[in-house]
């Protein structure tokens, strides 16, 4: 194994040296100024670890349970679309690694395989994550298909009623390559976002057409009403839209800025979560995505109340440089980064990783 494949940073590395320009940008792009991209990250950085000792950690177990799937550790992956755009495979690749390293896979509305090949491809825990179309009658039916294909959970996108400005996707006049395909979508609907002009992204033409910018709380009684699946909104960064998401029964929140892709100056993502954990009863189980590049990351969100943890990029990074293998060498990282975090920290378990494990990082002088 090449050194620089030590960690989740040698892989982005390997994978912004292969990918053509503007799907790096694509993938790896915020929104304004990055504002949020960049506090994502940052964030992490200002908590340090309380390591206690002389506690057996002779077993380390990140195992779990979340809403009925059985995980190997609290870790999935983030909804994304068009993993084609990375690899021929796309995301039974995805599907298949996910569940060899017996993490969640949350696969996205634009998914570029159908929903029936990635739950055929699937071994482990299989969400679909769902926008809200301004045509509800493609959202039915695509519940539906998600119900007949035992997809376990629906995560609803509440963050975009339209797309954030994402400088770099305008500059290059992005636009998705005609190969890679919204297959669950009739072509008709996502047309636009293989329409290439200069000076505007594709998916933003797209999202205009299609999204739904008019969705408000009422409306979730009818995606409730199709489907006995679990509801998760993904997205809340508040704890007033916390406490909305369980006055309207959602069964988990998932405290995301959307990778620092949507509303730029946006809370980071990390900073958001102790609110959202606080503003909701214990047992609803609070979800996080922002900016996890490493175990150490992971176990700070879990310290900070999240349930689980959602990677994004680092997903994709993975399957850029070497397909299946690739994203689980991503996972697998992550998993091993974790259990040696809990073992140093002396928190064997997950119930250990709680806000006494944190204290600030001490700022530097000046
Ligand atoms: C290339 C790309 C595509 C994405 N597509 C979607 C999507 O279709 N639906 C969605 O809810 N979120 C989407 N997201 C946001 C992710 O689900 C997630 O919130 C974010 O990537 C997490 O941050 P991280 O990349 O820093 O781990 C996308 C993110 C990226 C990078
Ligand atoms: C219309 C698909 C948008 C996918 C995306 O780039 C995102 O959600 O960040």
């Amino acid at each position: 194994m090449p050194v620089g494949l030590l960690t989740l940073a040698g892989i982005e590395r390997a994978a912004h040296a292969q990918l053509p320009p503007e799907i790096w940008d694509f993938i790896e792009g915020g929104s304004g100024a990055e504002r949020t991209l960049t506090a994502n990250r940052e964030m992490f950085g200002r908590h340090a670890l309380r390591p206690r000792t002389l506690v057996d950690v002779s077993a380390c177990d990140p195992a779990l349970t979340l809403l009925g799937a059985p995980l190997r550790l609290p870790l999935g992956i983030a909804p994304m679309a068009y993993h084609r755009l990375v690899d021929p495979e796309g995301e039974t690749a995805t599907a298949r690694a996910a569940g060899r390293a017996g993490a969640l896979l949350v696969a996205g509305m634009f998914a570029s395989r159908t929903l029936e090949e990635i739950a055929a491809a699937a071994t482990g825990p299989l969400w679909l994550q769902l926008y809200w179309l301004r045509e509800r009658v493609v959202l039915a039916a695509l519940v539906e298909r998600a119900e007949a294909a035992g997809y376990g959970a629906l995560v609803l996108t509440v963050d975009a009623p339209r797309i954030g400005r994402r400088l770099r996707d305008l500059r290059n006049g992005f636009a998705v390559p005609s190969a890679v395909r919204a297959v669950n979508l009739d072509q008709a609907l996502t047309a636009a976002s293989h329409r290439a002009t200069a000076g505007r992204s594709g998916i933003a033409e797209h999202a205009r057409e299609q999204f739904d910018p008019a969705l408000s709380w009422t409306d979730l009684a009818w995606l409730r009403e199709r489907t006995r699946l679990p509801l998760v909104l993904k997205g809340i960064l508040t704890a007033e839209d916390a406490r909305l998401a369980v006055e309207h029964g959602v069964d988990a929140v998932l405290v995301s800025n959307h990778g620092g892709r949507q509303l730029d100056g946006a809370m980071p993502a990390l900073a958001a979560l102790p609110e959202v954990v606080d503003a909701v009863p214990a047992e609803l189980p609070v979800l996080f995505d922002g900016g996890v590049r490493s175990g150490t990351d992971l176990a700070i969100a879990l310290a900070l109340g999240a349930r689980a943890v959602l990677v994004g990029r680092p997903a994709l990074w993975g399957l850029a440089t070497d397909g299946e293998a690739g994203v689980h060498r991503v996972l697998d990282l992550l998993r091993e980064e974790l259990e040696h975090t809990m073992a140093l920290l002396g928190r064997p378990r997950l119930a250990d990783l709680d806000r006494t494990v944190l204290a600030p990082w001490p700022c530097p002088a000046g």
